[in-house]
């Protein structure tokens, strides 16, 4: 059996990429890419040994003594350290501020933007705007602190290589131009927000990962942790998207759900742990049921409790629609949102950022 403290490291992916503005009109070259230039080390058998032993790692169960020897050995608290309460809890979730989606109405749903602290699934079908929402997150979650944003740096791995950095140039763009509609004076003032308000610095703060197998994605979960110890700043990751590779080349399904789930128990101690968001961007499905065939998020229903919140974009006739499906304080709503060339806004009024930078809601309990 495999210690969880010793996993192998993941060579690959030790070094990510920035998006920087130096290379804006071409997509960035991947981490695997750039390796395999170099000549790939190791056959495929020991590749597979490799495989094999991280897959063993992530099956250990929490009644496996292995388990619970990672956990003690990897320098996290016992877990039963000691209980928070419930009112410091309440202040501590009133006291977070959301990541705006860009789009108000869409922030409204979600009671104010994407949670930090938690897991949210994003799902839809192919063009329907996975991709420029997770952008727009990576974008927006940078928004200075004077500014009504976090003022953090973003992680985003990218599974399906359709990360363009040409798009992030123009996203942040996008939200720079609609910072100055709405503050124009404190922006006079502000000589610290003049430098950092450069799509050049938005860019340079997303930290980007080229994930091309399933295996390489178990390693970048592995490794995040480490990775977020030295990056303290980093306030949201994006997996886009979570199942791509699992979908393709897993073959046996219940080793890969045992796998998953492992991989979204990760994430979720990880998004506690670092206060950070983690969002998972999600292809779907059909599936039959009741005597047809009906969409649903991919990889069926073990996955669907893995997640804290979930999203699922659609189309309704020509015009997007979120529609917030899951959430555990929140009440099942839908709402139009459009992909424009600045990125995420309303779908009736173009507006977004505008709305959503000074948006101050909080999370209301289902009546
Ligand atoms: N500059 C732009 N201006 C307006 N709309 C754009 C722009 N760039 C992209 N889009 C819209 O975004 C859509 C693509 O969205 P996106 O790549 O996020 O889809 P996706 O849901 O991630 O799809 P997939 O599952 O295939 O990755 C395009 O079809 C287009 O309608």
């Amino acid at each position: 059996m495999v210690d969880l403290a010793h996993l192998p490291p993941a060579p690959l992916l030790s070094v990510p990429q920035k998006a920087t503005s130096e290379t804006p009109l071409r997509r960035i070259s991947t981490i695997e890419d750039d390796t395999r230039d170099g000549g790939a080390s190791g056959s495929d058998a020991s590749k597979r040994a490799a495989a094999e032993q991280i897959l063993l790692a992530w099956s250990a169960s929490p009644s496996s003594s292995l388990y619970w020897k990672g956990m003690a050995s990897s320098g996290d608290p016992p877990i039963l350290a000691g209980a928070q309460n419930a009112w410091d809890m309440l202040s501590d979730e009133q006291s977070q501020k959301h990541i705006t989606t860009g789009s108000g109405d869409l922030n409204n749903i979600l009671g104010g933007g994407i949670h930090c602290k938690e897991v949210t699934e994003i799902g839809g079908v192919p063009g329907v705007g996975k991709t420029q929402l997770g952008i727009q997150l990576a974008i927006n979650v940078q928004i200075p602190v004077e500014y009504g944003g976090l003022g953090g740096k973003a992680v985003y791995i990218d599974t399906e290589g359709s990360f363009m950095v040409e798009r992030v140039y123009q996203i942040a763009e996008g939200c720079i131009s609609d910072i100055l509609e709405h503050f124009p004076h404190s922006h006079e003032k502000s000589s610290s927000g003049q430098k950092q308000l450069r799509p050049e610095h938005f860019l340079a703060d997303i930290y980007y990962f080229r994930i091309c197998s399933y295996t390489e994605q178990i390693a970048a979960i592995n490794y995040l942790e480490k990775f977020l110890a030295e990056h303290k700043d980093v306030r949201i990751v994006i997996i886009d998207s979570v199942t791509f590779h699992f979908r393709q080349d897993f073959d046996d399904l219940a080793l890969r759900t045992r796998v998953l789930s492992g991989l979204s128990l990760k994430l979720m101690k990880i998004a506690k742990a670092y206060k950070l968001a983690v969002v998972l961007l999600n292809q779907v499905t059909t599936k039959f049921t009741e005597g047809s065939f009906q969409l649903t998020l991919a990889l069926g229903d073990s996955w669907s409790h893995s997640c804290t919140n979930r999203v699922i974009l659609y189309w309704n006739g020509n015009e997007r629609y979120a529609h917030l499906d899951k959430s555990p304080s929140l009440p099942v709503a839908s709402v139009p949102y459009a992909v424009t060339g600045k990125g995420i806004r309303d779908a009736v009024t173009g507006k977004g950022l505008r709305d959503a930078v000074s948006s101050n809601h909080k999370r209301v309990r289902v009546t």
